[in-house]
């Protein structure tokens, strides 16, 4: 059987004093889409942040396609798309810009694109639809589209895992339909996706696993068991 997406292991994790995340253990399947459902502070981004190798675990083990954080960071296997806010818009760099840096982790020191560096960011401009729109500040992009050009970023990369923070807040229905239609695409092409979302409008067709969160895990499994009402009344309806 081939690895898991995502594994956790009795993983606790801590800001000093502040316990975010409480001896959770899940797997998420590889080549599925899996939305992290939890109120505002349930942990969700502190899970990405483990599973990215920025954070280490204080107790228990988190590995990526059965290997380790470290290890599948340094071979590009997993890419994040951070939230709006969390990204400077006014840095001058145009889409095409910051599509290929999803291709620098594979040139040498000189970080010159190659031909074919230079045909996987045009086919990953492609893929989300800002071929129009390649040269273009990523500044002078709607917030939906800014997400799909950090989406065609993690294409470029080719990484098999693919963490989303947030994709669908603050987007208009057309754009969350435009990402929505590009995440079943990258599912078909084997790419393990996760999405993590407090809202949830279109995590019951769009994902295949859910995991709830509520600082300790609530629920891991099929989404629909997952997003049935009584699991979420018990993730939305507990009071910290
Ligand atoms: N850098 C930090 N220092 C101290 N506490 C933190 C830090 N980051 C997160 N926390 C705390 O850890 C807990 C989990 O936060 P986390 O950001 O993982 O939640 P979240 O589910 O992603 O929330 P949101 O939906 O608001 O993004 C919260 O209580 C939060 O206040």
């Amino acid at each position: 059987m081939s690895a898991a997406a995502v594994e956790l292991r009795g993983v606790t994790a801590r800001y000093g004093q502040v316990l975010a995340l409480d001896d959770v253990t899940l797997t998420m399947p590889a080549g599925r889409i899996t939305a992290v459902v939890g109120v505002n502070g349930s942990g969700k981004s502190t899970m990405f942040k483990l599973v990215m190798g920025a954070l280490s675990p204080w107790a228990g083990t988190v590995q990526v396609l059965g290997r380790s954080t470290a290890e599948a960071r340094r071979a590009g296997l997993v890419a994040y798309v951070p939230q709006a806010h969390d990204v400077d818009w006014d840095f001058p760099v145009s889409v095409r810009e910051v599509v290929a840096t999803g291709r620098y982790g594979r040139l040498g020191l000189t970080r010159r694109l190659r031909p074919a560096d230079r045909d996987a960011v045009e086919a990953a401009l492609d893929d989300v639809g800002l071929a129009a729109l390649a040269d273009r500040q990523i500044g002078e992009l709607s917030g939906g589209q800014r997400k799909r050009a950090f989406v065609a970023r993690a294409i470029a990369q080719e990484a098999r895992v693919l963490l989303l923070d947030e994709p669908f807040a603050g987007v208009d229905t057309v754009s969350q339909d435009g990402i929505t239609a590009v995440l079943k695409q990258l599912r078909k092409r084997g790419t393990s996706v996760v999405v993590s979302t407090h809202e949830l409008g279109s995590a019951p067709d769009l994902a295949d696993h859910a995991v709830v969160l509520h600082r300790s895990l609530v629920f891991s499994g099929p989404a629909a068991q997952g997003l049935a009402p009584e699991v979420l009344a018990r993730a939305f309806g507990m009071v910290r």
